[in-house]
């Protein structure tokens, strides 16, 4: 038997699935990605790319002025743009400049509702004049890769025993979801090491396009060791977050990453797009069971060893909303200050901390 810790993050061919001879072995090999490392590469996936990235040394090199009039405080929603410096992880600043953008979605919110429907509504988008074509480009590949996580979803379902229906309860119907994605520049930096800290994704799969060639991703294997995920071209990285490792008593692997900023030269650039679920959702009453035949290749991998991420408590009671509510006014506490005042008087009762917490 192979090894259940990994020096390399494998690459899965999604052409496979094309051909019934083939397809088995997709599957199998999805299996061992999920429960023993927790990333994979998607190789010959179906999103168009190329156009947006070219769009994205553009998008940060807009003035000044047309990034501050898109910034992520005018949203109640928390999409929009955060300059250099504002995020923290584990208490270290991310030397990242990002901007959200979401899934195209109508806020369902009215006076009464719980406060979490809020969190999803539109993105803010730049000046159309300033830089024509990009909000068109993003939706389309906004849907492109929306399309892509169901169909992965449901390829994980059969992987882990559960059917291609086995993981939809956790998705309402395709109007009432939406899902998030940043655009992110990492600036070369002498200094700063922290492109971002090492961190666990908070939902169910990131789908990520490594939108420059710079090594700078890096994965926690099972003895605690970093190792890269450098860029190939024409593949997303895709990774499981916390919320599915819980629902799925630990069979699929959140894994601990982070990334180091480029030293000299060029800026890193990616796009991480996080798939969302259910906003009414309450994880602890929709744990998975499993057949004894997969819970085995749990057992042989063993529990998951050192990590530097700290670890979620918050996945109790709570729907999934409010649990990523409370996620995002941690990390974006000027803009909960503003859309969610009362939230943000339980949260930070002694007013906006000097160090956030992006996770
Ligand atoms: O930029 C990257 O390559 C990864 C970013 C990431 O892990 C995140 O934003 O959660
Ligand atoms: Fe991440």
């Amino acid at each position: 038997m192979t090894s259940p810790n990994f020096t390399s993050v494998p690459v899965l061919d999604y052409s496979l699935l094309s051909d019934p001879q083939t397809r088995a072995h997709f599957i199998e090999q999805l299996r061992h990605a999920l429960i023993n490392v927790g990333f994979l590469y998607l190789s010959n996936h179906p999103v168009p790319t190329a156009d947006l990235v070219s769009y994205i040394p553009k998008l940060f090199e807009l003035p000044q002025q047309a990034k501050d009039d898109i910034k992520m405080s005018n949203s109640p929603h928390f999409l929009g743009y955060s300059k250099l410096g504002a995020e923290f992880t584990r208490g270290q600043v991310d030397h990242r400049e990002q901007i959200d953008f979401a899934t195209v979605h109508t806020c369902r919110w009215k006076e009464g509702d719980p406060d979490y429907y809020r969190l999803w509504g539109p993105s803010q988008w730049p000046d159309e004049r300033l830089i024509p074509g990009f909000e068109q480009v993003t939706t389309q590949y906004l849907e492109g890769v929306q399309a892509l996580s169901y169909q992965l979803a449901s390829l994980i379902g059969e992987a882990l025993g559960l059917g291609p229906d086995g993981l939809s309860r956790f998705y309402d119907s395709e109007e009432l979801m939406q899902h998030r994605a940043k655009i992110v520049k990492y600036p070369s930096s002498e200094t700063y090491n922290q492109g971002v800290g090492p961190h666990y994704d908070a939902g169910f799969l990131t789908f990520l396009l490594q939108a420059s060639p710079h090594t700078g991703l890096q994965v926690q294997n099972l003895t605690g060791d970093w190792i890269d995920v450098p860029p190939i071209l024409d593949t997303f990285v895709v990774n499981i977050g916390k919320a599915l490792e819980f629902v799925t008593q630990g069979l699929a692997r959140a894994t601990s990453h982070r990334v180091l900023s480029p030293t000299a030269g060029s800026p890193r650039y990616s796009v991480p797009f996080f798939q969302n679920i259910s906003l009414n959702i309450k994880l602890a009453d929709n744990v998975l069971e499993f057949p004894q035949e997969i819970r085995a290749l749990r057992d042989a991998r063993g529990n998951v060893g050192k990590t530097d991420s700290v670890n979620f408590t918050e996945f109790d009671r709570e729907p999934s909303g409010r649990v990523n509510l409370i996620g995002r006014v941690k990390s974006h506490p000027d803009v909960a200050e503003r859309h969610y005042p009362q939230l943000f008087k339980e949260l930070f009762p002694d007013g906006i901390p000097g160090q956030a917490s992006a996770y």
